[in-house]
């Protein structure tokens, strides 16, 4: 059984009695250990895909199975448990709360967890260590450059050390060193385990993931892998 399977999946939006079909019978499997970017021109459905298989975005039709779990068929309640569990979330917008310090920001997923606060900081000084901001845990978001603050989010998505790590255009707002730092920093945390799937416009991202797959009007236009280190 794979991993991540999405099966036959469509997604139809009604906006004010209008309905748009953003993905069309998609069906994609990927495996543990992946690095995967979704690419295609603006409005093909990425964001969709993304959302969906990140258990936010129930489709129309169709389902998702991760780890042999019918995710759309949790209720509500066992869906946020499991994504909880399972996945981290890196965004083009940071979404960092500007009144915490980097490190209050990456213990926020913590705060329901069952860990003590001591573990929690424990947890928190580990992964910032890994994304090598340990030095700049007291600072706040707008005493960090943009490239830190994406580190500090990454930095947050992983510190309960999700399985699958999903991204949405995470190099989007920074200039082309700073996104290949991060790109660097999503390769050696892939190498590390997690499966990552990431949602891009950066055609340099092709150079770091291990598949492409390109979306073109709710289609899966192509699907192509590279060897790994490539
Ligand atoms: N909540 C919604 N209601 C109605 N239509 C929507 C909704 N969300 C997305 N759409 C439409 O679905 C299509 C796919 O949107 P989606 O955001 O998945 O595309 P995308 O490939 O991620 O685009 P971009 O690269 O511009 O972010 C678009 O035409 C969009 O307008």
């Amino acid at each position: 059984m794979s991993f991540i399977q999405l099966k036959d999946v469509t997604k139809v939006y009604d906006s004010k009695g209008v309905s748009f079909t953003a993905l069309q019978k998609v069906d994609l499997t990927i495996e543990r250990g992946e690095f995967v970017s979704l690419m295609g021109p603006s409005g093909s459905g990425k964001s969709t895909l993304l959302t969906i298989l990140g258990t936010l975005n129930p489709p129309s039709t169709g389902k998702l199975m991760i780890d042999d779990i019918d995710i759309y068929q949790l209720s509500q309640e066992r869906r946020a448990d499991f994504r909880y569990s399972y996945t981290g979330f890196v965004f083009q917008q940071m979404h960092l709360l500007p009144y915490l310090s980097a490190i209050e920001n990456v213990m926020l997923p913590l705060s329901v967890s069952k860990y003590s606060g001591k573990e929690q900081l424990t947890m928190a000084e580990q992964v910032l260590d890994k994304v090598g901001l340990l030095n700049k845990k007291h600072r706040l978001p707008n005493e960090m450059s943009g490239g830190e603050q994406q580190r500090v989010a990454i930095a947050r998505a992983i510190v309960n050390n999700p399985p699958i790590v999903f991204a949405d255009e995470p190099t989007g707002s920074l200039d082309t060193k700073t996104g290949e730092e991060i790109l660097e920093l999503f390769k050696s945390l892939n190498k590390q385990g997690h499966t990552i799937i990431m949602v891009t416009h950066n055609p340099e991202t092709v150079e770091y993931v291990s598949r492409v797959v390109v979306i073109r009007d709710g289609l899966i236009e192509s699907d192509t892998y590279r060897s790994k280190g490539e």
